[in-house]
């Protein structure tokens, strides 16, 4: 996984599932044509929306349920229970809810599962959202932050003016995004080309098939005509290094291009299919002020009533008509509660040391997901030099070095101070984690260093950093689900009163759209039993 531009864990197959739907509702619309059966504007249009913001319960429930965990998918269920008549009580052992979505801001403090504690000295108005930081803008979790009032704005996940930097491959420098899109374009656009007009192609094409390739090719990789011999010879589209302006100043193109050997060699075209996929696709969004701002506005939607922080459950029974729960209030006296349902939304690994009643199968099950962990090291500066001297407004430098990738701020452009985020996955977070926290920082301005020089070590004010499996109650990032398989299946469905919820029962893990998707189903099936005769 390290770094790997591919998501994590089932990304890969998600990633190609992704590809082959595209090319599945292509085939089918081509099939409808050649049947005659091609849809209108008016009767079919060609891209359904899907409805996703229209939950409602339908019927009132009278039961109680005690929410384990008050994390997204928690709150969410409860959020939902509530609204359908249900009496519901959270309980959540961090003093904050939210669980992955944190937003450190100036004061936080958190202390690790190592024993370091931080407290954040970011300045006014600078936050990092150590957990979730983008949402797709077909994800679920875009229509709770309409309902709940919480105001987006545009997370820039990709950036021409970024970097790509692959020092293994021996770049002698980062180079922008921009410059690699239009040499790895360019030098695959030539090769197709020449195959294309030399024949090698001829059992897959027709001859005018050849020639609508060929003129796509030109236009897509800015490469020359056949009397050029397809040749990519650099363009505009690489850049400048002195722009174009008024007058004679016609711009100096960036150059030397490198030769097509080079441009593979260096391997910095493997980050640009990031996001081509579905989950990652410009345009994304974030709340504005924070990612927190989600469960802040649900657990104001619940009430403090509905929502016991520092309670961390101890123990699950079930019987044939209720649940109990027991639990260690924030005083560190034993409490304990009875209901007629129960949602258990904890991380499988967490639920797992939980003594319960549930079965051993149920027990196996939970240990059947695959852990994964990811680091995130806020580094705040007293200036927003990568806009003044770099003209990098937002998106990502993608890299090989430990650090993997660095984030620029999406919002407050040309304000005083700014935050930047390294950002990485598997054994490069572990890595980070086995530092205390100014060792991590320092490690990591030394990485950004080698793409950005000095500024980035000696304009750094102050820094805040999570290692996901060093998170008390949490201990991992995410944790990819054994999808298709008996265990799967298994906690997807109740096991007796208790209901489980979280992304990891889902196809969107390490998405808070997973953990509301999976919130919504345990509630609509909560709710279908309730009323059921
Ligand atoms: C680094 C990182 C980046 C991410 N990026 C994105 C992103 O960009 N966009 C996006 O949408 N999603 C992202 N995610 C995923 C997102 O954070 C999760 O999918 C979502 O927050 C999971 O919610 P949950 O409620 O299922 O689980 P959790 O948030 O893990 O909630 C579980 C809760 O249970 C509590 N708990 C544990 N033990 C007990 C106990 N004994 N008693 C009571 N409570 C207990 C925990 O404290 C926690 O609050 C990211 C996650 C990480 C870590
Ligand atoms: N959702 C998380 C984790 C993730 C990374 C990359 C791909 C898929 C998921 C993020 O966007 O940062």
């Amino acid at each position: 996984m390290a770094g790997s531009v591919l998501p994590p864990g089932v990304s890969r197959r998600r990633f190609l599932s992704a590809v082959g739907t595209a090319g599945g509702a292509g085939a089918m619309f081509a099939t409808m044509g050649a049947l005659g059966l091609a849809p209108t504007a008016h009767a079919s249009p060609r891209y359904e929306p899907p409805r996703r913001s229209d939950f409602a319960l339908t019927g009132r429930g009278a039961a109680k349920v005690v929410v384990l965990g008050g994390g997204i998918a928690g709150l969410a269920a409860a959020y939902e229970l509530t609204k359908g008549g249900y009496d519901c009580t959270v309980l959540e052992a961090a003093d904050r809810p939210g669980g992955r979505n944190f937003t450190a801001r100036g004061g936080t403090v958190q202390t690790d599962l190592r024993g370091d504690t931080q407290t954040a000295a970011f300045s006014e108005g600078i936050y990092l959202n150590a957990g979730p930081a983008r949402i797709a803008q077909w994800m679920v979790t875009l229509d709770y932050c309409r309902e709940l009032g919480v105001p987006v704005e545009v997370f820039t996940n990709t950036n021409a003016s970024a970097f790509v930097y692959n020092e293994a491959a021996g770049m002698r420098q980062p180079e922008r995004i921009r410059t690699t899109k239009a040499d790895v374009y360019g030098y695959v656009s030539e090769l197709l080309a020449k195959a294309t007009d030399r024949g090698a192609l001829d059992s897959e094409l027709t001859a005018t098939d050849k020639e609508r390739l060929l003129d796509f090719l030109r236009d897509w990789g800015a490469i020359g005509n056949k009397a050029s011999g397809w040749r990519y010879a650099g363009t505009s589209r690489r850049g400048y290094s002195t722009d174009p302006g008024a007058g004679d100043q016609a711009g100096v193109p960036l150059g030397p291009v490198p030769s097509l050997a080079r441009t593979f060699a260096e391997g910095a075209g493997r980050y640009l299919s990031f996001d081509f996929a579905y989950e990652q696709a410009m345009l994304m969004f974030q709340p504005v002020g924070g990612m927190d701002r989600i469960p802040l506005a649900l657990a104001r939607a619940l009430g403090p009533r509905r929502l016991r922080l520092r309670t961390a459950v101890t123990g699950i029974t079930n019987t044939a008509d209720k649940v109990g729960v027991a639990f260690l209030e924030p005083n560190g006296t034993q409490g304990h509660l009875v209901a007629d349902f129960c949602v258990a939304a904890l991380p499988p690994r967490v639920l797992a040391r939980i003594p319960h009643n549930l079965g051993p199968e149920i027990q196996a099950a939970l240990g059947k997901w695959q852990i994964g962990t990811a680091a995130k090291i806020g580094l705040e500066y007293r200036s927003r030099w990568w806009e003044t001297d770099c003209r990098i407004y937002g998106g990502i430098t993608h890299t090989d070095l430990d650090i993997e990738r660095i984030w620029y701020p999406s919002h407050g452009f040309h304000g005083p101070r700014g935050l930047l985020v390294n950002y990485c996955y598997g054994n490069h977070a572990r890595q980070y984690g086995d530092l205390a926290p100014d060792a991590r920082a320092q490690r990591a301005v030394e990485q950004g260093v080698k793409i950005h020089g000095g500024k980035h070590r000696t304009e750094l004010a102050s820094a805040f950093s999570v290692a996901w499996h060093l998170m008390p109650h949490i201990e991992s990032a995410w944790a990819t689900p054994p999808l298709g398989t008996p265990a799967y299946q298994l906690l997807g469905k109740p096991a007796g009163r208790v209901y489980f919820a979280g992304d990891w029962l889902t196809h969107l893990t390490a998405w808070q759209a997973g953990a509301f998707e999976s919130a919504r189903l345990a509630v609509r099936q909560l709710h279908e039993r309730v009323l059921s005769p």
